[in-house]
């Protein structure tokens, strides 16, 4: 999920939402958290469809793909700047320095992201790749691998079903059930089975540590900085949720049985920052998508896109993407044999998305 604007909302209640509400009790706090995956997924590939973003395994993760209408411009156009910017860094963490990455995706639902690095030029540079999520999710995640060739053949011969069919376990990529509000003390144990310490590793947290107390996000992050000796992390998640779109924001999501226990403790681009700095991240930083729009998409891709369709309401675009952020920290070792990873931590220029000029 990414867009709440009063807009998607509208279109939300008048569609299946209202129905299903009337005629089954509300779903548990979970599953409407859960279904969060979808709204992502069905929003990343309206994206595909309308030609904003490239992504051939997207429609193999959404079920009935091809029933999903598509989402208006507002939304696939902040679909393609988060997604754009999120790629450049996590890219740009891959190409960095020598040697292999490791790579753990939070919340990662159905995410395409590790099949598209490994079509790519980058694939040799993961050593490992794990997707944590509900075990509802990764239950579907794991029969939707395994049905398609597109996405089991990356994974070579060696797959296996774990855990009741909740986890997934091949050489370079793990899919495993954790939910990530428990103590990662318990929850993340198992991980230190397969990853080194002494890998440079990213997490990625796209649109999930808002889901939960502050209390879990911030064990989540000290946990990864406590592990490993070299550590990037990259957050996106709605913020600055106390104005009247974050109130109608927060209302429509109510709706849903949706509530944001983590908007609250990071409302300012530098509280992302300082979420970062505060567990040993020091190179830290955090854009909002507004502002990644002006200033880091080329003016040949804004046109490019411009194209693709009409919109009418810049007003209401900038307004959206400016209640987004992007943020981003590395926990580098001392001594610093990792000046490559200390050179791209600096801002997302570095990290591969340029800034016009
Ligand atoms: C908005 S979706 C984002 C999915 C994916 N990261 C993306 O951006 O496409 C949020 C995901 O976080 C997962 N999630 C939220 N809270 C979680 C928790 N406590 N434990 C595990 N997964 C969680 C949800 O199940 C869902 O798949």
């Amino acid at each position: 999920m990414w867009l709440y604007s009063p807009v998607m909302m509208c279109c939300r209640m008048q569609t299946s939402g209202m129905m299903m509400f009337a005629s089954r009790p509300p779903p548990d706090a979970d599953s409407a958290v859960r279904s969060t995956d979808s709204d992502a997924a069905q929003a990343r590939l309206s994206a595909v469809r309308k030609g904003y973003l490239a992504d051939p395994y997207v429609n193999l993760l959404v079920p009935r793909s091809h029933l999903v209408p598509a989402r208006p411009p507002l939304i696939n156009i902040g679909t393609y700047v988060r997604s754009e910017a999120l790629d450049a860094l996590v890219e740009g963490w891959l190409e960095a320095g020598d040697g292999v990455k490791q790579v753990v995706s939070l919340g990662a639902g159905s995410d395409t992201r590790f099949w598209r690095i490994m079509a790519g030029p980058l694939k040799d540079r993961v050593s490992q790749y794990v997707e944590l999520d509900f075990p509802e999710i990764t239950t579907h995640k794991a029969q939707a691998i395994r049905k398609h060739k597109e996405l089991h053949s990356i994974l070579g011969p060696d797959v296996k079903l774990e855990k009741g069919g909740t986890a997934l376990i091949s050489p370079q990529y793990s899919l495993l059930p954790v939910d990530l509000r428990i103590a990662p003390s318990e929850s993340l144990a198992p991980l230190l089975d397969s990853l080194s310490p002494h890998i440079p590793t990213l997490f990625l947290a796209e649109c999930v540590l808002v889901y939960m107390p502050p209390s879990a996000s911030n064990a989540l992050l000290q946990w990864f900085s406590d592990n490993f000796d070299c550590v990037g992390g990259i957050c996106y998640e709605m913020f600055g949720l106390e104005d009247r779109f974050g109130q109608v924001m927060r209302e429509n999501l109510k709706a849903r049985n949706v509530s944001l226990p983590g908007a609250d403790a990071y409302p300012t681009l530098a509280s992302h920052t300082a979420r970062f700095q505060n567990h040993a991240f020091a190179h830290a930083n955090a854009l909002t998508l507004k502002t990644i729009r002006q200033s880091y998409i080329s003016p040949a891709e804004l046109e490019r896109i411009s194209r693709l369709e009409m919109l009418d309401e810049i007003e209401e675009l900038e307004l959206v993407l400016d209640h987004y952020a992007i943020s981003w920290g590395a926990k580098l070792p001392p001594d610093s044999e990792a000046g490559d990873l200390a050179r791209v931590v600096g801002d997302l220029r570095g990290w591969g998305l340029a800034a016009k000029t």
